[in-house]
């Protein structure tokens, strides 16, 4: 992933073990059960959803919006990777391991000679 302005390399084992801290720190690591994180997670897409609800079709990059909404969709997006992270690690996945094998499935599944040129 790429850096961030302090100069941080962004990983997911980075995010992982940050969001490992943040629950700890605070004793939170007893309620950050899978089935808890799950539902923390979806509540999340819903927020995300509700930033987009009613605005009629969006086009790519935001055209229009404020800047003060691109910054919300950022915060919703990051609520919801910072919970399939720690959704992830109480399950005991390698997210980055499961990730690029599935890239390797979707490959396989869709392959470029099978496209239409239009597609
Ligand atoms: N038990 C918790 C509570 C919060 N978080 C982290 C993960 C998310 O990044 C963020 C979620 O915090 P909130 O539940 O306060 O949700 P929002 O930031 O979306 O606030 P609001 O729902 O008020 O918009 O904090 C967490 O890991 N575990």
């Amino acid at each position: 992933m790429s850096g961030v302005p302090g100069g941080e390399s962004v990983t997911l084992d980075l995010l992982r073990l940050k969001m490992a801290e943040f629950a700890e720190e605070r004793g939170w690591g007893a309620y950050h059960t899978p089935r808890n994180l799950l539902f923390a997670l979806v509540g999340e897409v819903g927020e995300l959803s509700a930033v987009f609800q009613w605005k009629g079709e969006v086009a790519r990059g935001l055209p229009g919006w404020k800047e003060e909404e691109k910054l919300h969709v950022g915060e919703e997006l990051s609520d919801v990777l910072l919970y399939l992270v720690q959704l992830s690690d109480s399950c005991g996945i390698d997210l980055a391991g499961a990730v690029i094998r599935k890239l390797r499935l979707n490959a396989l599944k869709y392959p470029v000679k099978d496209l239409a040129p239009s597609d």
